[in-house]
C-alpha cells in the first residue's frame, strides 16, 4: 500500500482525490482521535477502496460561549492514527480554506429536529454541522459517508439532509465505541479529571438501566424513569433524558426506540444515547 496523503488547502484535495480511482468513504472529524474514531476508519476501510478523513474544527457550530479556542487539537497522533487504520488521504484545512469569503451567510437549516434537544442547549449548532459536512460532501465527493451513532442527533440529520437534498451519497452509521466500563468514547473526555470521569459514569449507567427496563416489557413511561433513577450522581447536572421514536420523529412512542442523554460533568458537556424496543401497548 503506498503511504498516506495528508493536504491542506482544497486545491491538493482537488488533485487529490481526482487521483482516487474506485469507491471512495469519508469520515469527518474535528480531529483529537480515539478509538470510536478508529471503527469509523475501519469500517470505511471494509466497505470503499478509498479512505478519506477530514479533520476540521468548524467554528460555525460552536456556540460564543462554547470551547472552539479549547478543542484538543493534536494533528501529529491524529495522523499516526489515520496511517494506522489504513487511511488513503487525510485533509485538515485551516479555517480560512474551508470558509476562504468568511463565515458562510448561506447555511442550511435543520428543519424542528435541528432546533430540539442539543440544538435547544446549542443555538445554531446543527445549521453549523449540516453546513459544514455539506461543504466537506461536495470537496470529497464520497460514495459512503460514515458517521458514529454517539451523535446519533447528528447522523439522524445528516440522513434526513442527504435523503431531502438528493445528496448522492451513502450515510453509514456506525454503533457507539465505549470503555470497558461504559463511558461512551468522546475527545471531550479529555477535559475531565479522574473524579469527574467517574461521575461521567451516571450517563451510560442511566441509558442500561433505561434499555434493562425495555428489555423486561416496560412501557415507556417505565422505561425512562428507571433511567431517571439510574441517573443519580450529586457531580452531574442534567440537561436532557429524553425517550423517543428510533427515527427522532415526534408523537408516540412504540416499537424501535432511543434514549437519549445530555450533562454536564463540571465544565464538560457530555452525550449518549442507546437503542432499544419498546413492548407493543397491552
Ligand atoms: N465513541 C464513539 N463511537 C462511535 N463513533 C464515534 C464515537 N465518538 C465519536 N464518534 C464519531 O466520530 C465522528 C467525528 O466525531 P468528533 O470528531 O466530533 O468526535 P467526538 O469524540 O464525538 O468529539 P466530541 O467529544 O467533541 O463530541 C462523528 O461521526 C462521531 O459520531
Ligand atoms: C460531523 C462533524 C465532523 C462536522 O464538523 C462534527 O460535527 C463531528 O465531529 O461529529
Ligand atoms: N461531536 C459532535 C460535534 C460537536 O459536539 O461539536
Amino acid at each position: 500500500m503506498s503511504g498516506i496523503d495528508v493536504v491542506h488547502s482544497r486545491a491538493e484535495l482537488a488533485k487529490a482525490r481526482a487521483g482516487l480511482t474506485g469507491t471512495v468513504g469519508v469520515v469527518m472529524t474535528m480531529g483529537a482521535l480515539h478509538a470510536g474514531h478508529e471503527t469509523l476508519l475501519r469500517a470505511a476501510r471494509e466497505q470503499a477502496d478509498h479512505v478519506v478523513v477530514t479533520i476540521f474544527v468548524n467554528p460555525l457550530q460552536f456556540g460564543p460561549n462554547e470551547d472552539f479556542d479549547r478543542y484538543p487539537r493534536t494533528l501529529e497522533t491524529d495522523l499516526e492514527i489515520c496511517r494506522r487504520a489504513g487511511a488513503d488521504l487525510v485533509f485538515a484545512p485551516s479555517v480560512a480554506d474551508m470558509y476562504p469569503n468568511g463565515q458562510p451567510t448561506v447555511r442550511l437549516h435543520p428543519g424542528p429536529l435541528g432546533e430540539d434537544l442539543e440544538g435547544l442547549s446549542r443555538p445554531g449548532f446543527f445549521h453549523g454541522v449540516l453546513t459544514v459536512v455539506m461543504k466537506l460532501l461536495q470537496l470529497t465527493r464520497p460514495d459512503l459517508a460514515f458517521f458514529g451513532e454517539k451523535d446519533y442527533q447528528q447522523l439522524t440529520l445528516v440522513r434526513r439532509m442527504v435523503r431531502d437534498l438528493d445528496v448522492p451519497v451513502e450515510i453509514v452509521g456506525v454503533p457507539t465505541v465505549r470503555e470497558p466500563d461504559g463511558l461512551a468514547l468522546s475527545s471531550r473526555n479529555r477535559y475531565l479529571s479522574p473524579a469527574e470521569r467517574q461521575v461521567a459514569l451516571t450517563l451510560s449507567a442511566a441509558l442500561r438501566a433505561g434499555a434493562s427496563a425495555a428489555a423486561r416489557g416496560e412501557d415507556a413511561g417505565a422505561v425512562l424513569a428507571a433511567a431517571h433513577r439510574a441517573f443519580d450522581s450529586p457531580g452531574a447536572r442534567l440537561d436532557y433524558l429524553v425517550l423517543t421514536d428510533a427515527d427522532l420523529e415526534p408523537g408516540p412512542v412504540a416499537g424501535p426506540a432511543r434514549l437519549l442523554v445530555a450533562a454536564w460533568v463540571g465544565d464538560t458537556r457530555l452525550i449518549d444515547n442507546i437503542g432499544l424496543e419498546l413492548a407493543p401497548h397491552a
